[in-house]
């Protein structure tokens, strides 16, 4: 049997790049962990808990939460899985959270998801969730097969509060600001692989064969004639 290695992994990219999409599909094709950091905050935010009442207005308001808020957050979750294989998504963005991170588990990689900010606008304001699951859907994208329902549970989707023009205005600016110096971070370590690219579906097969030589290495070795 061809053994997998346990691999932690980062995706990266500003809003609407595709980081839920591709984590989805990460998720599906090598079975690996998926926090998402994102998720775990609208969670709270649906169970009234104390943090989530807190937290909502920052996030409507298309901030970010602070640092130590969302690092004890996700440290926490990150118990649970720690034994696997794991990939988190939309954590750290800032660089005192990816030293964060740095000072209890090394990361093996981070995806980069980059693509054009003039694109994703677009993408936002026509995003559908399915909140318990973080699945997401898109009008022109990847429609759901009954309209306003999830594919999988058949419960209802919503649209997020912060796919707002405004706000997704203003957490792209938030994104240039406080997470693209978490980038420089990363590369100045040689751990960043960039994807670039428009769509989804043509960057998806370079980073399914990006992660299947980190997870397989030894399919990659060449078998010589005797
Ligand atoms: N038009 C279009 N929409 C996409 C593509 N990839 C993802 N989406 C949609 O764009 C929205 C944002 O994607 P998502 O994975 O949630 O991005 P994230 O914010 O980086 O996690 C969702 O509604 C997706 O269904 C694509 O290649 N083309
Ligand atoms: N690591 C984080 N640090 C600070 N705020 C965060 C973090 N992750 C998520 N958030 C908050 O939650 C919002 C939604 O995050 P997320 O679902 O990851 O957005 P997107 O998928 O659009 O990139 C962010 O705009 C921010 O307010």
């Amino acid at each position: 049997m061809v053994q997998q290695r346990i691999l932690r992994a980062v995706i990266m990219g500003p809003p609407g790049s595709g980081k839920g999409t591709v984590s989805g599909r990460i998720v599906k094709r090598f079975g690996l962990s998926h926090l998402s950091s994102g998720d775990l905050l609208r969670a709270n935010i649906k169970a009234q808990t104390e943090l989530g009442l807190l937290m909502k207005s920052c996030i409507d308001q298309g901030q970010l939460v602070p640092d130590d808020v969302i690092s004890r957050l996700i440290l926490t979750e990150m118990r649970s899985i720690e034994q696997s294989s794991w990939l988190l998504d939309g954590f750290p963005r800032t660089v005192t959270q990816a030293e964060t991170l740095d000072g209890v588990c090394s990361v093996d990689t981070v995806i980069n998801m980059d693509v054009p900010f003039q694109i994703i606008k677009q993408r936002l304001t026509s995003r559908w969730l399915h909140l318990p699951s973080g699945r997401v859907y898109n009008i022109d994208f990847n429609p759901p097969k009954i309209s306003g329902l999830d594919d999988v549970t058949g419960e209802p989707l919503i649209q997020r509060d912060d796919d707002t023009p405004e706000t997704i205005t203003r957490r792209l600016r938030s994104y240039e600001k406080q997470t693209q110096p978490v980038l420089e971070y990363y590369r100045s370590k040689g751990m960043l692989e960039t994807f670039s690219g428009t769509e989804t579906n043509k960057i998806w097969p370079h980073i399914q064969a990006f992660l299947s030589k980190k997870l397989f290495p030894q399919n990659d070795k060449v078998v010589g004639k005797a």
